[in-house]
């Protein structure tokens, strides 16, 4: 599948499969006697197609995970333990939403030991571009645990689960428009992976909070370290379980030095990557 289309009121794509005619940015062409609905993102003419449906088929053109094969739109299927589903198009996209609250969905997924400031971070930053008219939402590990996944423990495989709903839920805080701000230990590579790959190239924007354990320990504002270190609970984050630290990701920042830096610089220091990178605007 190609990735550029130019749209218009009557705009004008060309695929590898000779579809012609791409009308508007969000809307119905002809092409290669197929009628096709696709979602465009982009500047004023020249968009990058983000889906394209066709004969019942969704493909994401950039989107990771389920571009190569489609989703079948009218076909009853099995996705997991689900049977006989089938996806429910809307006529309302997710550009249309980013239209109204001028602005791109994304996630901003925090991660770092207990005591990092993850939580802190994720206020500051919802604080900041609020003030600014940007809708946002903060998934906190903490507080997703009170409720949604009240019935998860921190064993590995819990902690897996645990970061897949919050990542699924992120997903559609995402294709809502909001900017989602998850904050949460996620200390396993593979499961920030996971949720990474269920986004668009770009939407997911990875920032670990890089603070050594002695400083999170010296904090310890809930005594959780104290309690881990005289065996009181097994399997803490950074004492008796692994935290694996990201190799590369979009945000790296670093506790350094004796003074730590205000949340509010943090967050200003994500917020500029967000406007570098468009999110603050609609198409
Ligand atoms: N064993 C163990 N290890 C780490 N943390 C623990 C543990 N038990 C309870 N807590 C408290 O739970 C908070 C972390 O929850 P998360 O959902 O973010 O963790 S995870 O992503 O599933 O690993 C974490 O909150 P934060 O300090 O805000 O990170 C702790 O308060
Ligand atoms: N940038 C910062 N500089 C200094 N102290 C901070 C900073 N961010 C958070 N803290 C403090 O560190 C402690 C842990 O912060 P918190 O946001 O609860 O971390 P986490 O959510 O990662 O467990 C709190 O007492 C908080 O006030």
């Amino acid at each position: 599948m190609p990735a550029i289309c130019e749209v218009g009121s009557w705009g004008f794509g060309v695929t590898s499969e000779g579809l012609k005619g791409l009308k508007g940015k969000l809307g119905l062409g002809i092409g290669a006697g197929n009628v096709v609905r696709f979602e465009a993102r982009g500047k004023r003419n020249v968009g990058q197609v983000l889906a394209l449906e066709r004969g019942g088929m969704r493909q994401h053109v950039n989107g990771k995970g389920d571009g190569s094969q489609g989703e079948n739109l009218h076909q009853i299927s099995t996705v997991g333990n689900s049977t006989n589903i089938k996806w429910h198009c809307c006529s309302v996209g997710k550009l249309d939403r980013e239209g109204l609250l001028n602005q791109k969905g994304c996630v901003i997924w925090i991660t770092g030991l207990s005591g990092s400031g993850k939580s802190t971070l994720a206020c500051a930053l919802s604080r900041e571009l609020h003030s600014r008219g940007k809708l946002t939402y903060v998934l906190d590990g903490d507080n997703v645990r009170h409720g949604l996944n009240s019935d998860l423990t921190f064993k590995p495989e819990d902690r897996a689960e645990n970061i897949r709903r919050i990542g699924e839920v992120a997903k559609l805080f995402s294709d809502a428009g909001i900017i989602c701000i998850a904050s949460l230990i996620s200390p396993y590579r593979k499961d920030r992976a996971a949720c990474r790959a269920l986004l668009p190239e770009g939407d997911f924007i990875e920032v670990f909070l890089d603070v050594p354990i002695h400083v999170c320990e010296q904090r310890d504002p809930k005594g959780l370290y104290k309690l881990a270190r005289a065996g009181k609970i097994r399997g803490f984050t950074g004492i008796d379980d692994a935290y694996e630290p990201p190799v590369s990701c979009e945000i790296v920042l670093k506790e350094e030095g004796r003074e730590a830096t205000p949340p509010r610089e943090l967050a200003e220091q994500v917020i500029s990557y967000l406007y570098e990178k468009g999110y603050l605007h609609a198409q």
